[in-house]
């Protein structure tokens, strides 16, 4: 298990470019099983989800070669599918949320896959349904063996149908257009999710040879084809990245410059980091957040408390909810932090409130929290990273705190952060991984 060592209290000042977004990665890697031909994908970011990806799809037979960094090029034209009985498999599939994603190509173009109770962040349930009722409705049969913890999916014909989803899943979107692309006849699929990652997906898989209609919409229409063809892509900047550097900007009063960010792509992040008080300029397709000493929670127009709260796309994305949170801490004002779609995302804030943050977990999924305005600064302790995203915030927290802090387990921000310590100690950070 590896830690960071930080020495907090620094301002940092300069310019960060995004890393490629990591869960678009995850999309785009599967989607390349669809074809026999060659894809090539740039903005890859340099992170374990994605690097067990890769080795995952290179293990079942995919020629992968990297072109230059960041740059990749895949090559389906042999798959090996016993690969999937294999412990290897089981074991490496396990350790992600992103390999579900393999379900959908496989059984689309093989007529069957298999996949490991996907691993990923614990916070809180995350079934799957979603994407087995899909596929059942696209034709395909579906068995759990609850002792082996194994999803197996076949079917000799995938035929397209009208289907309502059960909830928005992001994943479970994309495996159920990854498999309609290549089912017989018409899919119509509603409630879809739409954030700019899956849109990424449709349009790729269009020059591909796919037909989609209502790409950025909830309502999908895909004419299945026989075949799809290779083609080059590129990855977004990651939104979630991009969130965390105006957070960490902000709590620690430093002035940066988030570099070639889509801002067209970033939805209402912006606007909730300028609701807790942050400035911020669009400068072409940069953010450029002034050196602040203060930063003040706007209230609701009423003047009552304000919320923040996520919801799926196009709301506010729940992966940033931890960001929100700890940045709240050293904001002027109080906020109410409402993390609705994951249950077990929040009981991080213990230790933020050992490092001094007044904060009140209301429930598994409210926390209040009250800004110390920078009058008292955060204590550095020693801490454990449960997740990605409650990981950087532990980071963010430990960065604009009094003293030095160990975060352990930072395997978890390894997840999505590339470079995250050499990145940030460029711009005068002083974190040292132990
Ligand atoms: C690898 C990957 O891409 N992971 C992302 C993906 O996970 P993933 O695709 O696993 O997440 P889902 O979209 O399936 O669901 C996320 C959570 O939101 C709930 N839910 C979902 C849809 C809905 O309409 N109502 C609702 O309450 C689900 O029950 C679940 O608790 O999307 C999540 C939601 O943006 C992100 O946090 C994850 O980072
Ligand atoms: C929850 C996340 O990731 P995953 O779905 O891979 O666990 C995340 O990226 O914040």
């Amino acid at each position: 298990m590896a830690s960071f060592e930080v020495k907090g209290g620094n301002k940092l000042n300069g310019e960060i470019t995004p890393q490629g977004a990591k869960n678009e990665a995850l999309q785009i890697i599967c989607a390349t099983l669809l074809t026999d031909q060659p894809m090539v994908i740039h903005n890859i970011p340099y992170i374990r989800d994605v690097n067990q990806l890769i080795e995952l799809v290179q293990d079942m037979g995919v020629e992968v070669t990297k072109l230059k960094e960041g740059t990749y090029r895949f090559h389906a034209i042999n798959v090996n599918l016993d690969y999937l009985a294999s412990a290897q498999y089981q074991q490496k599939a396990a350790s992600l949320r992103g390999s579900v994603m393999l379900l959908g190509p496989l059984l689309a173009r093989f007529g069957r896959s298999r996949i490991p109770k996907p691993g990923g962040d614990k916070i809180g349930r995350r079934r799957l349904d979603t994407h087995f009722l899909g596929f059942q409705q696209l034709g395909a049969k579906f068995n759990y063996d609850i002792k082996t913890n194994i999803y197996d999916v076949d079917a000799t014909q995938l035929q397209g149908t009208y289907m309502h989803l059960d909830e928005a899943s992001v994943t479970g979107t994309a495996n159920i257009i990854m498999t309609a692309v290549r089912a017989k006849g018409t899919t119509t699929l509603y409630h879809a999710a739409c954030e700019p990652y899956i849109q990424q997906l449709c349009q790729m898989l269009v020059r591909m040879g796919a037909k989609i209609e209502g790409i950025g919409s909830n309502l999908l229409k895909i004419e299945g084809v026989d075949t799809l063809g290779g083609t080059e892509h590129t990855l977004l900047p990651d939104m979630i990245e991009i969130g965390s550097f105006i957070g960490l900007a902000a709590i620690t009063g430093s002035e940066l410059t988030i570099k070639n960010c889509r801002i067209d792509q970033l939805g209402l992040i912006p606007h909730m980091f300028q609701r807790l008080g942050i400035q911020m300029e669009f400068k072409k397709d940069d953010i450029y957040i002034p050196a602040q000493d203060h930063y003040e929670i706007d209230t609701f127009m009423d003047g009552s408390i304000l919320t923040v709260a996520d919801a799926p796309w196009p709301g506010f994305t729940p992966d940033l909810m931890s960001i929100v949170l700890v940045t709240a801490t050293q904001a002027k004002g109080t906020v109410l932090v409402h993390q609705k779609m994951f249950e077990s995302r929040l009981f991080f804030v213990d230790k933020l409130i050992d490092m001094g943050a007044q904060i009140i977990l209301c429930d598994p999924h409210r926390a209040t929290v009250n800004g110390l305005n920078k009058q008292i600064m955060l204590r550095g302790i020693r801490m454990t990273s449960p997740d990605i995203r409650a990981g950087v915030a532990l980071l963010i927290a430990a960065l604009s705190a009094e003293g030095t802090s160990i975060i352990d387990n930072i395997e978890q921000i390894d997840r999505g952060y590339q470079y995250i310590d050499q990145r940030l100690n460029a711009l005068g950070a002083e974190i040292k991984r132990l």
